[in-house]
């Protein structure tokens, strides 16, 4: 049987205990999957009361609503059969058993009932991606930026796009027929270059707000960074609430980098503590320590440690880089000189303050991220390999060099939606050329 037309099942909502689980079926079969277990075929799309039985041993195994989505109207495109059910072990399993007996279907795969809502064009790769997003999404901001991306994003701009490249290509394709004819030739250039330059503007600044796009998906990093025993992992624990790094009186008792993620404010930010920064001969705790320095290099944002009680200066606080002043619970003084956070991790004073303001940061560190539309990795990668095309295409002195790198471009906008090949790319040009001859 071809892989399309088996029909696969699942349990769409999570395990464990609940009142209502859904089970969803999609495929060829699913019409039949209703009438065996259920009785008969609902009216499309209308919740239908039913009592569902084993075909099997014609014992009941639940009661529930179920749901009849025929082909192409449902999520995957396909038929498509919704059992909602009580969430009990028994009855989840009891339905999936039942489904398992019926010929022809079978457990989906991770990801199949997307996969095939893309497959049948019900999703664009950006669209996919968005919905993997959204289900992971552990705060307000993320959760916006994953809806954005299903309601279109950035596949129906770099679609757009390419429309107008295929429109500029139509014209250097037609200025190679047209060789022999210099100024000919040179006119269809001429209404092309501007369609270029515009697209490659464009590109451009789109990539430009990409980055904080992809920050949003994962959250920035904040590093807590200092000498040994000033109270590091006490803070981070302190702020998880809960005793997630080990603390001790002994210097260097930080080795491993743990990380706590918070929601502050909406946003998403990983605190990362360090190992304490000391010269050392130990060569795991050398090793810690570069892989300190490395983080604190990555971080968005390096919080400085220091202890109230030491003697010395402690640092200014940059764009970078804030300094803490912990155990002021020893010094007694909770006066704060500029550009300092003067904290204790074991009262917890001045710490809603220090969590205030990095709430504050995380607004604005996020901001343009709320209207970014590249938020993966693999959109900048096709969006910049697009553009760096058509930066060749521009330099290029003859046609053909500029038609290939044109269609190079074309191809790399293409991928973002996963809507193109190159057939698809060829056509466009044809049907371009046949208006303009
Ligand atoms: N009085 C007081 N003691 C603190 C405070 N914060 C941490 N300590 C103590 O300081 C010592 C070192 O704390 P840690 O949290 O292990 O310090 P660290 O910076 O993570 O140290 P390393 O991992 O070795 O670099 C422990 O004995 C803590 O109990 C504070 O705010 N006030
Ligand atoms: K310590
Ligand atoms: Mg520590």
């Amino acid at each position: 049987m071809p892989e399309s037309s088996s029909t696969i099942y699942a349990l769409a909502s999570g395990t464990g205990l609940a009142g209502i689980a859904v089970v969803r079926v999609s495929g060829p079969r699913s019409s039949d999957v209703l009438i065996t277990l259920a009785g008969k075929l609902p009216v499309p799309r209308r919740a239908t009361f039913v009592v569902l039985r084993d075909p099997a041993s014609s014992e009941d195994l639940d009661q529930g609503l179920v749901l009849w989505f025929p082909a192409p109207g449902s999520f995957t495109g396909e038929d498509v059969a919704e059992f909602h059910i009580h969430g009990g072990r028994a009855s989840v399993s009891g339905l999936l058993q039942a489904l398992g007996k019926i010929e022809g279907c079978r457990i989906a795969e991770p990801g199949e009932f997307s996969r095939r809502a893309f497959e049948s064009g019900k999703l664009d790769l950006v669209e996919a991606e968005a919905l993997a997003d959204l289900i992971a999404a552990d705060t307000a901001a993320q959760r916006r930026q994953a809806l954005r991306g299903l309601s279109a994003g950035i596949g129906l701009v770099a679609d757009a796009w390419r429309a107008d490249l295929i429109r500029a290509m139509s014209f250097v394709e037609a200025e190679i027929d047209f060789s022999d004819e210099g100024d000919v030739g040179d006119g269809l250039w001429r209404r092309a270059e501007p369609i270029i330059v515009r697209l490659i503007d464009d590109i451009e600044a789109l990539l430009t707000k990409g980055r904080s796009g992809e920050r949003l998906r994962e959250g920035a990093v904040v590093v807590l960074s200092g000498p040994p025993n000033v109270g590091k992992s006490s803070f981070l624990n302190r702020v998880a609430g809960r005793d997630v790094a080990i603390v001790s009186a002994y210097a260097g008792t930080t080795r491993d980098m743990l990380e706590v993620h918070l929601d502050l404010g909406g946003y998403p930010v990983t605190m990362i503590d360090t190992a304490g920064i000391r010269e050392t001969n130990d060569p795991i705790e050398q090793e810690a320590l570069a892989r300190a320095r490395k983080r604190s290099e990555n971080a968005d944002l390096v919080l400085w440690f220091s202890d109230a009680g030491e003697s010395g200066i402690s640092p200014t606080s940059s764009d970078r880089m804030w300094s803490v002043v912990n155990k002021i619970d020893l010094s007694g003084s909770l006066d704060s000189e500029d550009g300092v956070y003067p904290v204790s991790a074991k009262t917890g004073a001045g710490i809603d303050r220090l969590l205030s303001d990095l709430g504050e940061w995380a607004k604005t560190a996020f901001a343009p991220s709320e209207s970014a539309l590249v938020t993966r990795e693999r959109h900048r990668l096709c969006l910049g390999s697009a553009v760096d095309a058509l930066r060749r295409a521009l330099l290029a002195k003859e046609p053909e060099l500029r038609a290939e790198e044109l269609r190079l471009s074309a191809r790399e906008l293409g991928r973002i939606s996963g809507r193109v090949d190159v057939e698809d790319v060829l056509g466009g040009i044809f049907s371009e050329f046949c208006v303009g001859k």
